[in-house]
């Protein structure tokens, strides 16, 4: 799969793909975010963990553009802005999917992962209206795309079920290939597992792994269980209050007597 307008000179795997600084954001009187800087490697399963209100989603939404911060920069494949607009995020090739399913209950699964094309056709208007040989061809090339991701995330018996009547587990997998539809370089997962059974967990985990290993999409995910935190994430950022509590790998954020006491609750002496 290729990637939605890489840059051709942007980071190789390992480099800083994405960094965030000094973000702060409010709504009023309510500080969602407080001077948070971290970054994210290109290649990497990167998590966002805090209980709740802890501004995770503030976090993803302030890295897609959907909320513009008062003060701070994100610098994406080293272009430094301070506020990003949805579109603009999308055609860059950073793409989201969202803690509520935001799919077209009515529409088939192979349709809702067309929609998710959306941001890379280039539409003639001309050749578009006579569906002239351009058109056509750019019509073929969408739905082979779509059809690769249907084999990928293992969907066929299910492409043109209304995804209203989809179990939870299939509707949030649609979901994500709606995401890889757009063929983006920095996936934004946000809850991905809530809600599932411990199957749909275990095949949702693989499906997150199967994508970075195979199309080397840097991943951001926030996650409430830690389990599946520790498991598939590089590093791990804890938020709490709006503020970062650590920052690490999994196995020096899980030992960190701040994370214990914050998200955890257990003590410790
Ligand atoms: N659009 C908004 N308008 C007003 N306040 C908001 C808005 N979005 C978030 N907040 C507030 O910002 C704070 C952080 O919320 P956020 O949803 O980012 O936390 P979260 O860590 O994602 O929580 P959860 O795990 O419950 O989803 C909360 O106090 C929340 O009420």
């Amino acid at each position: 799969m290729s990637q939605a307008e890489a840059s051709p000179a942007g980071p190789a795997p390992g480099e800083v793909l994405l960094k965030v600084d000094n973000i702060s954001l409010s709504f009023g009187g309510v500080r969602a975010l407080t001077n948070i800087s971290f970054d994210v490697m290109k290649g990497e399963i990167r998590a966002i963990i805090g209980p709740n209100g802890a501004g995770k989603s503030s976090m993803l939404n302030v890295i897609n553009g959907f909320y513009h911060p008062q003060e701070g920069t994100i610098t994406y494949k080293g272009e430094t802005r301070r506020k990003m607009k949805p579109h603009q995020a999308a055609r860059t090739g950073i793409a989201r999917t969202f803690q509520n399913i935001a799919l077209f209950k009515g529409m088939s699964a192979l349709e809702n992962i067309m929609t998710g094309r959306n941001t890379v056709m280039a539409h003639n208007p001309f050749t578009a209206a006579v569906y002239l040989g351009p058109a056509k061809r750019s019509e073929i090339h969408h739905r082979e795309v779509c059809e690769r991701i249907i084999d990928f995330l293992e969907i066929e018996a299910i492409r043109k079920t209304p995804v209203g009547r989809l179990p939870y587990g299939l509707q949030k997998r649609v979901e994500l290939g709606r995401a890889l539809a757009a063929e983006p370089e920095m996936l934004l997962l946000d809850e991905p597992m809530a809600g599932m059974n411990l199957e749909e967990k275990e095949d949702m985990c693989r499906f997150i792994l199967d994508v970075n290993e195979e199309f080397g999409t840097t991943m951001v995910l926030i996650e409430h269980d830690m389990g599946v935190v520790m498991d598939i994430s590089d590093r791990v950022v804890v938020l709490d209050y709006g503020r970062k509590l650590a920052d690490g790998p999994p196995d020096q954020v899980r030992n960190d007597p701040d994370v214990i006491d914050a998200y955890l609750g257990v003590a410790h002496d």
